[in-house]
């Protein structure tokens, strides 16, 4: 009788970042390591990040206790009362691609006075602005700003490591995120497909920056699509976080990094799902460079693979808010009804 055993499923490499601080030997090799992951994945779990347990678990604790308040004090900060993309979300209010996704969430980015715009202000420049905080939840300000400068740490630690494990100086990108990365955060709530209208958490996308530090509590649904097509889960491991690679490094790398397509489905009735996503992003008025890779690495780029719906620019500026637009509408049309008109980003 033959037996016929499951395939074994692929799953995310793991890396450690504190063999990046480690002796010359263990850097090198750690280095090597993540240069052969973001050739392959994009994608990867995290260990040896430094932050303290007791914050990744007060953020937590309190993202489910401000989606837990009614829902009128939520929509007292609602995103589409700021013409800077902060605030909270309803489920059915995000797009992907066009498609709804279903999860409610808050979004916050650099804590900011707004631009001061006249005529000939690039529209960018007005996502610059303070962020929204529940008055019924003080609480949430002083954490998620401490979780943020945090994630921001390790965020930009993995860029100089990847900097690295492209044949650069650690401070390659540096030009491009001093003095001030974008740095948006979101606390989101996946309902469970009981309430949920479609089983879209998210929609396949990539992500636009330079990396993603995910925070995902103990339910499952993040996929990621590998090179071939298969799509593999991302499930929660305790502990870590999940680092992905974005366009902008799959831009100035000519494709040697990749930027997986990923997605998240709902979670399965009366399941809700928690994650903490965090975009490392370069300043707005930064052009992507392309950097010039050593000659073992240039053979390996793979060129970059454009989306005709979803074209990418090097102005950062104006890529930022192409994604802002196309995912917020209601926002778009409430503060950006003069861009609806010509080509969004325009
Ligand atoms: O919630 C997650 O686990 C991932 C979300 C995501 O991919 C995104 O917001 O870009
Ligand atoms: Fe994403």
């Amino acid at each position: 009788m033959t037996v016929h055993t499951t395939p074994v499923e692929a799953s995310l490499p793991t890396l450690d970042l504190s063999r990046f601080h480690a002796s010359p030997e263990e850097r090198q090799a750690f280095v090597g390591e993540l240069r052969s992951v973001l050739h392959d994945h994009g994608f990867f779990y995290l260990t040896g990040h430094g932050v303290d347990p007791k914050l990744i678990e007060d953020v937590v604790a309190t993202a489910k206790r401000f989606f837990s308040l009614p829902l009128e004090e939520k929509l007292k900060i609602e995103m589409v009362k700021s013409p800077h993309f902060r605030g909270y979300n309803r489920a059915g209010q995000e797009r992907t691609r066009g498609e709804q996704d279903w999860r409610e969430q808050l979004d916050i980015n650099t804590e900011d006075a707004p631009a001061e715009i006249g005529p000939d202000t690039p529209a960018w420049r007005r996502l610059q602005g303070p962020n929204q905080w529940p008055e019924a939840l003080p609480e949430l300000k002083p954490l998620l700003l401490a979780y943020q400068a945090e994630v921001t740490r390790i965020g930009i630690d993995v860029l100089k490591a990847i900097a690295a494990a492209l044949g650069q100086p650690e401070n390659v990108f540096a030009d491009i995120y001093q003095p001030q990365p974008s740095q948006l955060l979101k606390i989101i709530r996946y309902p469970g497909r009981d309430v949920a209208e479609t089983d879209q958490g998210v929609g396949a996308h990539k992500d636009g920056g330079f990396v993603t530090v995910l925070l995902q509590d103990t339910a499952p649904g993040l996929r990621v699509r590998t090179e071939d097509g298969v799509w593999i889960d991302a499930p929660p491991v305790p502990g870590t976080f999940v680092i992905n690679t974005g366009e902008l490094l799959e831009l100035a790398t000519n494709g040697f990094v990749r930027a997986d397509v990923h997605d998240v489905i709902a979670p399965p009735a009366g399941v809700e799902r928690f994650s903490v996503a965090f975009f490392l992003g370069s300043r707005p008025d930064a052009t992507i460079p392309v950097i010039e890779l050593p000659e073992d690495l240039k053979r390996a780029e793979r060129g970059i693979s454009v989306d005709p719906l979803n074209p990418i620019f090097r102005e950062v500026g104006q890529n930022q808010l192409k994604s802002r637009l196309r995912s917020h509408p209601d926002v778009a049309r409430a503060h950006y009804a003069e861009l609806l008109a010509s080509e969004p980003g325009h």
